[in-house]
């Protein structure tokens, strides 16, 4: 079981509505990725990568049992013979709609799925989209890792119960909008401090008639150091994350020995 895991993280704009436009855009990235001299282990996109925030028109452009992503991501796992940690689309599940995250092992195996669990109101998703209800925790080269969905960052409670369970990466996909820049930063780094683990996170670009979203992606270590962090611009951010870390930072503190749970009373 590898220790060390290249990342590779696909920053960009998602055209508003108009998802077979974007998964040709993603097509091309993929391309341009496998002919690079970068082999990643596992790759990153945003969230809503298909439609973006085109609520309204989900009963036209979602896309069924999301099949056409997960082709399109499988077929980006075997091209690059690498982990895909598929941002999320809009998936329609009979007269439901998620916003989904797949996950496809190297061999273009579908490993996992998500569906954010927090409603974001401030760009009313819960008036269009069903939240899910199940953890996003994955077993990737033997490596337990997980991943949440943007607005999820904002709920420790709910990351503590992946690192409890033995996670020590979170993959987060997004379209954080400014102006809270700040708060993508500073919530990112908090998760990967308070949890020991590696956060791999995915922002979008560009704008639409109500948002301007940040990019930033980041990769963050277990000591809270930031190893990559992308501008606003498209680009494709690299990053190396040494897995031995999150073990190494758990031993110098040890807070999951130390925690006190029987005194959290969160309900
Ligand atoms: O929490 C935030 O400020 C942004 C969240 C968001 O944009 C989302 O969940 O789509």
């Amino acid at each position: 079981m590898s220790q060390k895991w290249n990342a590779a993280l696909l920053q960009f704009d998602v055209s508003f509505g108009k998802p077979e436009e974007n998964r040709e855009k993603v097509r091309k990235l993929v391309e341009r990725l496998a002919e690079s001299e970068q082999q990643p282990d596992v790759v990153l996109l945003p969230e809503l990568w298909d439609t973006a925030y085109d609520l309204q028109r989900l009963d036209e452009i979602a896309d069924e049992n999301g099949e056409q992503a997960k082709a399109l991501l499988s077929w980006a796992a075997r091209k690059l013979h690498s982990f895909v940690v598929g941002g999320s689309i809009a998936e329609r599940i009979g007269d439901q709609v998620y916003n989904t995250t797949y996950v496809f092992d190297r061999e273009g195996q579908q490993v996992g799925r998500y569906s954010k669990i927090h409603l974001f109101r401030l760009m009313d998703e819960e008036k269009y989209l069903s939240a899910g209800e199940q953890p996003g925790i994955y077993e990737l080269d033997g490596h337990k890792v997980s991943s949440v969905i943007c607005y999820d960052i904002r709920f420790p409670e709910w990351i503590r119960t992946y690192s409890l369970q033995g996670a020590n990466v979170l993959f987060v996909c997004a379209q954080w909008p400014h102006p809270r820049l700040n708060h993508w930063r500073q919530l990112l780094i908090a998760r990967a401090i308070e949890n020991q683990m590696f956060v791999v996170a995915c922002n979008r670009v560009g704008e639409d008639v109500n948002n301007t979203f940040c990019g930033h992606s980041m990769v963050i270590n277990p000591w809270g150091e930031v190893l990559a962090e992308g501008l606003q611009q498209e680009e494709i951010i690299f990053a190396e994350l040494d897995l031995s870390l999150a073990e190494e930072v758990r031993g110098k503190i040890p807070v999951f020995a130390d925690r006190r749970p029987t005194l959290y009373k969160l309900q």
